[in-house]
């Protein structure tokens, strides 16, 4: 090939290449629904009284600790119940409102809807908590003490808002007559903290052995509402976990020789062990950009990024790598784009002058949705490539597929957004969860799982979870309040409202109105998207017709007197 040619064949990759980045960065357009803002003066508005703000701290007080599996704060949970039962009266002797306590600490609570019709949805949250050093903490973490407006406690983002937040609205919405359409359920577990076996997989088993096959939705602890975590974008995140990253927790044992520490030998397991610890921390596993959630995610915000970050997002394919070397800089974002590893426990030695018999430690992987658990595993043994340390697994679960986020999804929509209704200057996009959560044991009921705890989160906040200081504002339980009383309200409605073409129009005018001239009986609502899609041909002349008094109507300067039709005089 002659220089020319070459150099021809170069500008026109090229040409392609800049034609396809600039396509796709353009073509990914920003969403522009229409919600209605919660606002603090609406009547319906639920303030954050004294009243609602003791019984939170309370509740916080309570530590309902988890240590390890079926070790927990068993006199701790039932004083927790028992305060709930006293801190929500209505809740609690409401005819609507079913309570069975569950493995004896969980709580399942099954609110009857008047439509039967309708595929019930479940709100889950977790009663328990991790426990916390409490000399590293500015204030004690079960005094649930505020300061400069932050309630700081164990619990109060990992997940007592969720708990107390959704029994305050649906107190709230009962004492003002609320009776749902659509039946609901809310699972509280109590010990999600050491993986959910005794409280929210009972309270799982006990929907099936009532027969229960569906829900429509499921909405759990997860993701936040972020703040400066995103890289190029201003304005507040709110990631609905459509996916859940799966664990891997691994033990590393070394067999040593125990003996008098005069006479050492080369190695001792305490030595062979962390070298092979230190060889798993100097080897991240590769990122996976682009191949989980985290692309939907990415994809879905590159219309908030400057436009030198739009065309790197909106264009993965092409600048992937640099977007994964600037993701691996800071654990959240890394988080998100690879399977991690923690070494978290490491032990060994009994004397300081006894040469250890053996060491053990923990590696907790928490993977990504593109790796098997499998690989994980292989890849440990080739970097430790050390056949002194035994490797087996001590627990695991593949990770979460990803729920569907479309704009047709209701359960996804209804959190959407409610989210939208309270942070009305956030902008939602589907996220992978990168902790656990209690929706493992819920995935029979449903593909539509999701995860958002109503937290508002700047960085440096995620060190507070499971960490020291953990704490939420009185403003942002007061927001997690009004999130679940929108979720409860906006999700008894028969189908997705307001998701229609309309949004692609709302820079026009601020009277948009959405009414079909179609005449519905009870049972027709299933008719949409459903089977038997129908219309009779009188309503059809009816439809006619009524675009056409639209069209006659809509052509005056102002409006008309209505009644000039000469049979309603
Ligand atoms: C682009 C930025 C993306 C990500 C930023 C994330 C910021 C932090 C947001 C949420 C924090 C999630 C982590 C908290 C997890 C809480 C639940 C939990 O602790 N679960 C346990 C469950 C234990 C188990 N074995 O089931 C856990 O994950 O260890």
């Amino acid at each position: 090939m002659s220089c020319k040619q070459l150099c021809i064949t170069l500008v026109a990759i090229c040409s392609a290449l800049l034609v396809i980045v600039l396509v796709r960065t353009f073509t990914l357009v920003p969403r522009k629904d229409v919600v209605i803002a919660c606002k603090t003066a609406d009547s319906d508005f639920i303030k954050l009284t004294d009243q609602i703000l003791k019984r939170f701290q309370k509740a916080l007080q309570i530590d309902t600790i988890s240590f390890k599996r079926g070790e927990y704060n068993r006199d701790q949970l039932l004083l927790l119940g028992s305060h709930l039962q006293k801190s929500f009266p209505v809740v609690h002797s409401s005819p609507l409102v079913k309570l069975d306590i569950i493995a004896n600490y969980s709580r399942l609570y099954t609110i009857s809807g008047s439509n039967t019709s309708l595929t019930p949805y479940l709100l889950t949250a977790h009663l328990d908590v991790v426990p916390a050093i409490a000399e590293e903490w500015e204030l004690p973490p079960f005094d649930a003490q505020i300061k400069d407006e932050f309630i700081y406690a164990r619990g109060a983002i990992d997940f007592k808002q969720g708990i107390m937040g959704i029994l305050e609205a649906l107190e709230y919405l009962l004492s003002k007559g609320f009776k749902p359409n659509r039946s609901f359920y809310i699972g509280f577990g109590h010990d999600e903290e050491v993986t959910g076996v005794d409280g929210a997989r009972a309270i799982s088993q006990e929907l099936q052995s009532r027969g229960l096959k569906q829900v429509e939705f499921l909405l759990d602890e997860g993701l936040a509402v972020l703040n400066g975590f995103i890289p190029g974008i201003k304005k507040p995140v709110a990631l609905i976990g459509i996916g859940e990253k799966g664990f891997l927790t691994l033990k590393l044992y070394v067999k040593g020789e125990a003996g008098h520490s005069s006479m050492p030998l080369k190695e001792t397991a305490i030595g062979i062990l962390a070298k092979a610890v230190s060889k798993i921390e100097d080897n991240p596993l590769p990122s996976m950009l682009g191949y989980g959630p985290e692309k939907e995610m990415l994809e879905h915000l590159a219309h908030e990024m400057p436009l030198a970050a739009r065309i790197v997002m909106s264009n993965l394919w092409l600048f992937g790598p640099i977007v994964s070397w600037f993701f691996s800089q800071k654990p959240p974002t890394n988080a998100i784009i690879r399977t991690v590893t923690s070494v978290t426990m490491f032990n060994g030695g009994v004397k300081t002058n006894v040469l250890p018999s053996d060491a053990t430690a923990y590696i907790n992987h928490r993977i990504h949705p593109a790796q098997s658990l499998q690989e994980i595993m292989d890849y440990d043994r080739a970097v430790i490539n050390d056949d002194r340390v035994q490797i087996s697994v001590e627990d695991s679960m593949v990770a979460a597929a990803g729920s569907p986020s479309g704009e047709n999804d209701f359960g996804y929509q209804i959190i959407s957004n409610s989210i939208r209704q309270i942070w009305t200057n956030a902008t939602t996009a589907p996220g992978m969860m990168i902790g656990n959560t209690d929706t493992k044991h819920y995935k029979d009921f449903t593909k539509n799982i999701y995860r958002f705890s109503p937290t508002v989160m700047f960085p440096g906040d995620e060190k507070r979870f499971h960490g020291v200081n953990e704490r939420i504002s009185k403003n942002n339980y007061e927001q997690a309040i009004n999130f679940y009383y929108h979720i409860i309200v906006n999700a008894d409605k028969r189908l997705l409202m307001g998701n229609t073409d309309t949004r692609h129009y709302a820079m026009f005018t601020k009277n948009i109105y959405r009414f079909c001239p179609t005449v519905m009986f009870l049972g027709d609502e299933k008719r949409f998207h459903g089977i038997n899609e129908r219309i009779s041909k009188k309503n059809y002349e009816q439809a006619i017709n009524f675009y056409y008094h639209v069209i006659t109507n809509a052509d005056q300067r102002s409006l008309i007197n209505i009644h000039q039709h000469s049979d309603e005089l």
